[in-house]
């Protein structure tokens, strides 16, 4: 009887500890699946292998790290604010490319100091960043810091002069980006159409957070209030799927970088429909893809639906386009 207690216990004891890794192997398929594989995004560190540790959950960890002779955590010089589904994840890998940029690259990739973390004080966002030398760009993205009006003073009260990096694309493309992201996260079970519809037959909410999301020009004012024209650029996120190398030489010059992002670091991939990054030297590249959550097949929205989109975004486009004093084309 004792043994057959003891076998029972031990394979409860099995039972819950195979439930345990079952999970963990699959939350690190989701991660995986998101964000690209993690040797991906350790190999962009380039040079030897970080180990990765997750400083919202492990400050100490990240405190306990030292950096090498000659370099620090530095708070961020740039910091891409906003818009979210714009491409802000391909443009930040894209600049790690650069030598002199020291962009945060791991889990978590977007801080959300300023809006989610604020307590937690500065040096708790300083160790969050990369060890870099001097002359070296120290840079993050949390694309969600646009939308919240407290957050351009607190990022002023950090850096007077800090650069900011701001993408847009499309509008309504934008908006089914986001819904799509809705859908994959479980967020949403409706159909485009119905996510934005209005209340009357063919009409579109305004309101409706997707949407809303989309009207730039209403989020862009405090920071246009707040910073001085020149610490703010515009990126243009369809030219950066389109033309990514002429989207990032604009930027190297906004941060007063040499020109190092050239045709030779990109490579387009007929599979993904998007450029890839090149990583390891001449007689050994890989091509580093973003993973299957960025650039999703788009699905075919209904026309009166996707008319009245265009025209609730048109006013608030050329608004945009005053504000920022450069025109769009959508
Ligand atoms: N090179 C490359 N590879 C893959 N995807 C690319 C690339 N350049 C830009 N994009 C576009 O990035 C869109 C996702 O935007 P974000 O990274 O800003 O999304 S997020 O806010 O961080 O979730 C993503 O949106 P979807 O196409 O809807 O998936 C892409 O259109």
């Amino acid at each position: 009887m004792e043994f057959l207690r003891q076998r029972t216990v031990s394979c409860r004891q099995a039972g819950v500890l195979l439930v345990l890794t079952s999970c963990l192997l699959a939350l690190i398929t989701v991660n995986q699946r998101m964000f690209g594989t993690t040797s991906q995004q350790e190999s962009a560190s380039g040079g030897a292998r970080e180990i990765v540790v997750n400083p919202i959950y492990a400050t100490s960890d990240g405190e306990r790290r030292r950096c090498a002779a000659g370099k620090s955590r530095l708070l961020p010089q740039c910091v891409i604010v906003g818009f979210p589904k714009c491409g802000t994840f391909a443009l930040l890998k894209m600049l790690d490319l650069h030598p002199d940029v020291m962009a945060r690259i791991a889990h978590p990739f977007e801080v959300n100091f300023f809006n989610s973390h604020w307590r937690r004080g500065l040096d708790w966002y300083r160790r969050m960043m990369r060890c870099s030398s001097p002359g070296q760009v120290s840079l993050e993205k949390s694309p969600s810091y646009v939308y919240d009006g407290d957050v351009p003073a607190r990022i002023k009260a950090m850096n007077d002069s800090v650069r900011l990096l701001i993408m847009v694309k499309d509008p309504f493309v934008r908006t089914v980006s986001s819904y799509l992201q809705d859908v994959s996260r479980g967020r949403s079970t409706k159909t485009f159409e119905e996510t934005v519809a209005g209340n009357n037959s063919g009409g579109v909410n305004p309101d409706s957070l997707n949407v809303r999301q989309s009207l730039y020009y209403n989020y862009l004012l405090p920071w246009y209030a707040t910073f001085r024209s020149e610490q703010i650029h515009i990126v243009d996120g369809d030219r950066l799927v389109t033309d990514p190398v002429s989207e990032v030489r604009q930027i190297e010059t906004f941060l007063r970088l040499a020109h190092k992002i050239t045709e030779d670091s990109l490579v387009y991939n007929e599979a993904k429909g998007f450029y890839c990054m090149k990583k390891g030297s001449a007689n050994q590249t890989k091509h580093v893809c973003m993973g299957e959550g960025k650039g999703r097949p788009h699905p075919d929205v209904d026309f009166v639906i996707e008319k009245n989109l265009k025209t609730l975004f048109w006013p608030y486009n050329e608004k945009l386009y005053k504000l920022v004093g450069r025109r769009f084309n959508w």
